[in-house]
């Protein structure tokens, strides 16, 4: 008996789970997969074929390199064709065929990566999934939450963060149990995991493989997994066997007796002594040149013995129709969900929220004191003070819409994986995830100008002759702000990579200032490049503080700075083109992610 064995199985199902949905038999036929390289085309699946039957546990194994992980992708219908990929053959899931988009509807993939927001703890995590994938009241999302918590053994982590670079969180182990527990919340009719053991403790990885014999046996449902080096207890557990060699099979079928007895047919039989997965694993390893001879043989042996067997399994596969899980949620659901844990995200990161507070006063106070009591209309100002003045205008134009581009292009990027991973579960649609990400990316857009602005007002010594002045002066920043997240988004959604975005952006930010009217006068442009003004943020926000700045009822300056700067807009159509430009580029940016998400799935 295993070591395992003797004690209580590790991690124990619930009995009492939801009604069994439909079995899923997954079949595939002739799948030949090519890409094309700088060496020319390379074919990565060579014609295979199986099947992978309900209720039982379907492992891949082979050597690295062999193609484990592509025809994994090719299951979940992760590859396409395009100019770079061919793919041809079927890909059927009780005989019918299925697409990116329906495979979610009745299964789930469970990726190598964990692929979870560290600052989430494990409860979040399973609470977003059930929110957005199950059906129920809350109170009913929540007992499945529990459930899941105490059936994979995770009570002691429950409200700890999963934890990255920057945040400690949850062991290896329970992330991967969380990884799992995020997808079968669903309680998906098929499940497909790529290396669920890898780097885990011989203890971790058996509960895991355990969980999912049991997941496959007493729900009947299909689970199929890659998998590297299995040790005895696991191999044990598996009732069905693909063996791959550079793109092809070697062996399919029952994981017990069978397979001892078909290599030992084509003259490779397990030495006694040794454990039938390390020698079958030690035949294929794609290291020995002895091996390398041997594959050859390895396909013949296949070809005459086995293939016919799996081609007629694959004809006589169910034909019942596929279950569509699909939870429907509204759109405004969505987007509620997902800003709460947008909200959680921003709260608990530091970077994203005490950093930009603490930059947000302390450059405020540093421009208060660098332009400590300008002389005002008052003190006779001289041309020199009012070139002071429209300095410290620009400055803070300049100001509040850095202080928010940065930010927004580095989030982008960060949570990009999550996003990707989650909108092809079909959680949630990419406008909830784009409207619930900017409903409260916009909270600090607007609170930090509003402190900015209140710091540094009367440092400098700023028009309020009128509270209207001030707020005009609020409100300005605040949209200088907003467009700063608007192309913040635009440059995170258009780049796959936050380094060049950010490194990029001067190439946006040095034209928006040269034409912004401050560093060259407004009537002075060339016409040849002179548009570039038209598009500016910086121009349109630089108009509106200098004309609220130097509108009095009263006394006012003796020189017209506004003429002087040779501004033809109002305050209002500033503000109106500043309004039009941010609505034009979230909207430009919701495109682009559009765009992004098809190329990156
Ligand atoms: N887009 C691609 N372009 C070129 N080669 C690729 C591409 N994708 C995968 N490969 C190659 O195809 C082979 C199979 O890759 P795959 O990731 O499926 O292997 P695997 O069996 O899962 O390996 P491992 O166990 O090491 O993860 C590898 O040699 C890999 O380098």
């Amino acid at each position: 008996m295993s070591q395992f064995k003797r004690k209580q199985s590790p991690i124990i199902l619930p009995e009492k789970w939801a009604p069994i949905t439909k079995k899923i038999d997954i079949t595939f036929k002739d799948i030949k997969y090519t890409v094309t390289t700088s060496k020319g085309p390379k074919q990565l699946l060579k014609g295979v074929s199986g099947i992978c039957k309900s209720g039982k546990i379907n492992a891949i194994l082979g050597s690295s390199g062999a193609g484990k992980t592509t025809l994994l992708n090719v299951l979940c219908q992760r590859i396409g064709n395009n100019k770079n990929q061919k793919l041809e053959g079927q890909i059927l899931a009780n005989s019918h065929p299925y697409n990116n988009h329906t495979f979610a509807n009745f299964a789930a993939y469970v990726m190598q990566d964990d692929i979870l927001l560290e600052t989430m703890t494990v409860k979040e995590c399973f609470q977003f999934a059930a929110n957005l994938k199950t059906k129920g009241n809350a109170e009913e999302k929540s007992q499945k939450v529990n459930q899941m918590i105490k059936s994979l053994k995770l009570e002691k982590c429950q409200n700890t963060f999963i934890g990255g670079l920057f945040v400690k969180g949850i062991s290896g182990g329970e992330k991967k149990r969380t990884s799992i527990g995020y997808e079968l919340i669903s309680d998906p009719s098929c499940i497909l995991l790529d290396e669920p053991t890898s780097g885990l403790d011989s203890f971790t990885a058996y509960s895991i493989i355990h969980l999912l014999a049991d997941y496959a046996h007493n729900k009947d449902k299909t689970v199929i997994f890659t998998i590297h080096q299995p040790s005895t207890d696991i191999w044990n557990l598996f009732d069905h066997v693909i063996l791959m060699v550079e793109g092809q099979f070697i062996y399919q079928g029952d994981g017990k007796k069978d397979i001892l007895n078909h290599f030992s047919n084509i003259g490779f039989s397990c030495p006694t002594k040794s454990n039938p997965s390390d020698y079958l694993m030690s035949i294929m390893h794609s290291g020995s040149e002895t091996n390398i001879k041997n594959y050859e043989r390895y396909f013949q042996g296949y070809k005459s013995k086995l293939e016919q067997k799996a081609l007629k399994e694959i004809e006589d596969g169910s034909i019942e129709n596929l279950p569509d899980n699909c939870v429907q949620n509204s759109l405004f659901y969505q987007i509620k969900v997902l800003a709460e844990r947008q909200f959680k995200i921003i709260k608990r990161n530091p970077i994203l929220s005490k950093a930009r507070l603490g930059q947000a006063i302390i450059t405020a106070i540093f421009v208060g004191l660098v332009f400590l009591r300008l002389p005002g209309p008052d003190d006779n100002p001289s041309q020199r003070d009012i070139n002071n003045r429209n300095g410290c205008l620009f400055l803070y134009t300049m100001m509040s819409f850095m202080l928010q581009l940065n930010p927004c292009i580095l989030t982008f990027p960060s949570q990009r994986s999550v996003f990707l991973r989650e909108e092809n579960q079909k959680l949630y649609t990419v406008a909830s995830y784009f409207i619930g990400k900017l409903v409260v990316d916009i909270i600090p857009a607007v609170i930090f100008p509003i402190i900015s602005s209140l710091i540094m007002y009367w440092m400098v010594g700023l028009n309020d002759e009128k509270a209207l002045r001030v707020l005009t002066f609020i409100f300005i920043s605040i949209l200088m702000s907003l467009s700063g997240l608007a192309f913040g988004y635009l440059g995170g959604s258009v780049f796959t990579d936050a380094k060049l975005a950010i490194s990029l952006a001067p190439l946006v930010l040095i034209p928006f200032m040269l034409f912004a009217g401050f560093y060259k006068n407004a009537s002075d442009y060339a016409s040849w490049i002179g548009w570039i003004q038209y598009i500016s943020p910086l121009k349109y926000g630089f108009i509106a503080l200098v004309r609220n700045e130097y509108n009095y009822e009263g006394q006012g300056y003796i020189q017209d700075p506004v003429k002087q700067l040779n501004f033809t807009n109002t305050t209002q159509e500033s503000i109106y083109c500043l309004v039009g430009i941010i609505i034009a580029i979230l909207i430009i940016s919701f495109f682009f992610l559009l765009i992004l998400k098809k190329r990156l799935q």
